[in-house]
């Protein structure tokens, strides 16, 4: 999102740069009776380019200009004019579908079309609803079910085999996208139960808040733009043409709706109550949340029950949707050009809300990277206080033209991280000017795109906290009672302000135990871990010196190449990419890490205490696996991230399903019959956790690998 002041005319496709109601719109319109009808016909027009252009940012890009809510309130305007003043529609955005199909991708024409819901915030236009409905139709029960914040898929099978899968599109025709939706996990490959010999299905693709959270915190160490929200990212992710990629995220998926059914004589269900058990008998996910209710006051009431219920779920929803029941009464009902007259979705209240900048701070992470925070007049969004937010970076700040005093804009869009959207009335006439040395050790401040680093490296205090932490974390040597909190302790008593004081601590082990909490037992059992850390394996130390981008797998790698740790910190960026799993990006920070003048200080001190013990090299590790296509499935002894991040460190392939190329299907405990099945019909070999452990053997490999964790 953006609140930049004009935008270029080339990136525009549908509307002119000067159109007033793509940046920063004005929503506070003229009462309709007061507008003379040419003045109405203009701002329709606008309004109509606006719009589009949007629904473009939005639906193809992934990119919206503007909040969700000013989006809805230029929509609600244009069909209210259009209504008022009788305007033609045709070609209109309010008559169509706002996706669109991208070009990477082929296009499928859906089984039936897959349209829009109308939808608002007040209980009023639901009631509106129900009185059309039951005036059209009498009495009717509804079935209410969450509205997932996800991206609308299309399920085709034939037989109870998986055939494709679509995406909106427009509603008419889609991307495909069938090889993308088989990675994931909860879509059968085939179905179970009794299954029609032609079923498509209408289900929402998402991914879970909890993994959302994981990867976007992945792509802020990494230096990439988080996601907004897991709309987003799960449509990004289904677009993608890397299905390894693909299948390495986290999807899920719900099934809700039959779009089409063909049986011979079998009918398709009657309700959509008995379509969702029957989806669930078929193996399709569906959700547990969903009631039928007798009328809409019930309705009313399961929404608002499912909106306190909302931060408890792991899956993003936007309101809840309200449908009738009797399938026969739906089709009486029929369809709009954009919308199904027999749905109606209740949203929740947005979670953005307005309020202002008390004070902007700049953080210091273990990388040294630098993350500017607004600190907030604390606000309610969605239940719960937000006091501050993240301004991500130095450009972030520009952008938004963000600076104490002003009042903006606050979201929680899917992850726990409430972030600024927008000024919504400024106080200032520049930005928060970002600072130019470091706020905690006072070294320059470097910048590497649109980041902000600290040069004090080690030094820097802030570095050193979080660099002793990680260093004695399950991730570095496990220093057991040296959590965070401890070595805050350590370091605000002033026992411990760099890595090499911790072995310093046995001078000082009278002050130690006299810390508040401690005592001479504690301390002394520190004392012996921390005595026990003084010969750690190479990999180990350094996966513990929280090289950024290097965590345990890559530490292991560096430590089989090189052997020892001087090699590791003399070698150069070509030889450093030489090793499996490291790309020349990786090899860049690795080189820069050792070469900064004040970590090598720190590592130099550290090693009079520390002697970490040579590793044996392996001649062309990463290459024992090539040529060969694994699939996990079933609980395995260890996660499965790390059964495929082994498989692809040494140079294998590991997917999430099943293909003509799969050569093996490694089944845990649980396997889950449909790729099991998929597997034999694909003539894969299918090995239990031993029979894997087995042929990684054969080849001089670990299986499970050891305790690997950052
Ligand atoms: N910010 C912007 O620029 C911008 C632009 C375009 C659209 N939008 C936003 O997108 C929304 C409109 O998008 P839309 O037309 O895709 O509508 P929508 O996503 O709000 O609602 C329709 C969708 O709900 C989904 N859905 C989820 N759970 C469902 C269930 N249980 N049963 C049936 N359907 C279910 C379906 O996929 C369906 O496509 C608006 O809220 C708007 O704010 C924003």
């Amino acid at each position: 999102m953006t609140d930049a002041a004009g935008l270029d005319a080339e990136e525009l496709r549908f509307a002119d740069p000067d159109n007033p109601y793509l940046v920063e719109p004005d929503t506070d319109f003229a009462p309709v009776d007061s507008l003379p009808s040419e003045a109405a016909a203009e701002e329709a027009a606008l309004l109509r380019a606006a719009v589009r252009e949007h629904d473009f940012r939005y639906y193809a890009e992934n990119e919206p200009l503007i909040a969700d809510r000013t989006y809805d309130a230029l929509f609600a305007r244009l069909e209210e004019l259009e209504e008022a003043f009788d305007l033609n529609v045709d070609g209109s955005p309010t008559q169509q579908v706002g996706g669109t199909t991208l070009d990477e991708l082929r296009t499928v024409e859906h089984v039936r079309p897959m349209l829009s819901i109308d939808q608002s915030g007040e209980a009023e236009d639901v009631r509106d609803f129900d009185a059309r409905v039951r005036g059209e139709v009498g009495d009717v029960e509804y079935v209410c079910e969450p509205k997932f914040d996800g991206l609308s898929v299309e399920l085709v099978y034939e037989d109870g085999v998986y055939e494709r899968a679509a995406t909106r599109g427009d509603g008419r025709e889609g991307d495909d996208v069938t090889e993308q939706v088989r990675t994931i996990p909860s879509v059968p490959h085939r179905l179970g139960g009794d299954p029609p010999a032609f079923l498509a299905i209408r289900g929402e693709v998402h991914i879970p808040r909890d993994a959302f959270q994981r990867h976007n915190r992945e792509r802020v160490e990494r230096g990439e733009e988080p996601f907004a929200n897991p709309r987003n990212a799960a449509a990004g992710t289904l677009r993608q043409l890397d299905i390894e990629a693909v299948a390495r995220r986290p999807l899920d998926c719900y099934c809700y709706d039959i779009l089409g059914w063909e049986d011979g004589g079998r009918d398709a269900p009657a309700t959509q109550w008995e379509e969702l058990s029957i989806l669930a008998d078929f193996g399709l996910k569906t959700n547990e949340r969903a009631e039928l209710v007798d009328d809409i006051e019930e309705a009313i009431e399961y929404r608002d029950r499912l909106m306190a219920e909302r931060e408890e779920l792991n899956y993003e929803i936007d309101g809840v949707v309200v449908k009738v029941n009797d399938v026969a009464k739906c089709e009486q009902l029929g369809t709009t050009s954009r919308s199904s007259r027999w749905t109606f979705a209740y949203k929740f209240p947005a979670r953005a809300e307005v309020t202002r900048v008390e004070d902007v701070v700049v953080q210091v992470g273990r990388t040294g990277r630098l993350t500017p925070v607004a600190l907030l007049d604390p606000v309610d969004v969605g239940g719960v206080t937000v006091s501050r937010a993240t301004l991500h970076n130095p450009d972030e700040i520009e952008s938004l033209g963000v600076n104490v005093g002003d009042v903006v804009r606050v979201k929680r869009a899917g992850d726990v991280i409430p972030q600024v959207a927008e000024v919504v009335e400024s106080n200032s006439d520049e930005p928060y000017p970002f600072p130019d040395t470091c706020p905690v050790c006072g070294s320059e401040v470097e910048r590497d795109g649109p980041l902000a680093y600290c040069t004090g490296g080690l030094t820097c205090e802030a570095q050193a906290e979080r660099a002793v932490q990680h260093y004695a974390s399950r991730g570095g040597l496990d220093i057991e009672g040296l959590g965070e909190e401890s070595v805050e302790q350590l370091r605000e008593a002033g026992l411990v302000e760099s890595l090499p004081d911790l072995y310093r601590l046995p001078d000082r082990r009278e002050e130690l135990a006299s810390l508040e909490g401690w005592g001479e037992t504690s301390a002394d059992n520190l004392l012996a871990e921390i005595e026990a850390s003084r010969e750690p394996p190479l990999a180990e130390f350094l996966a513990a010196l929280g090289i950024p981008s290097v965590g345990g797998a890559t530490a292991r790698n560096l430590a089989q190449h090189f052997g020892s740790l001087d090699a590791v910190r003399t070698a150069g960026e070509d030889e450093l990419a030489e090793v499996a799993d490291i790309g020349p990006t990786v090899a860049r920070t690795v080189r820069e890490f050792f070469a900064n003048e004040e970590n090598a200080a720190v590592i130099d001190e550290l090693l009079e205490f520390v002697t970490p013990q040579e590793a044996e090299t392996v001649d062309g590790a990463g290459d024992e696996l090539a040529g060969l296509t694994f699939v996990f499935t079933g609980a395995l002894s260890v996660p499965r991230s790390e059964a495929e991040e082994l498989v692809q460190r040494h140079g294998g392939n590991a997917t999430g399903s099943v293909s003509g190329n799969t050569d093996y299907l490694v089944a845990g405990e649980d396997p889950g019959a449909s790729k099991r099945d998929d597997a034999d019909a694909n003539e894969v070999l299918v090995v239990e956790e031993d029979e894997f452990a087995a042929l990684l053997a054969e080849r001089g490999l670990e299986w499970p690998p050891e305790d690997d964790e950052e």
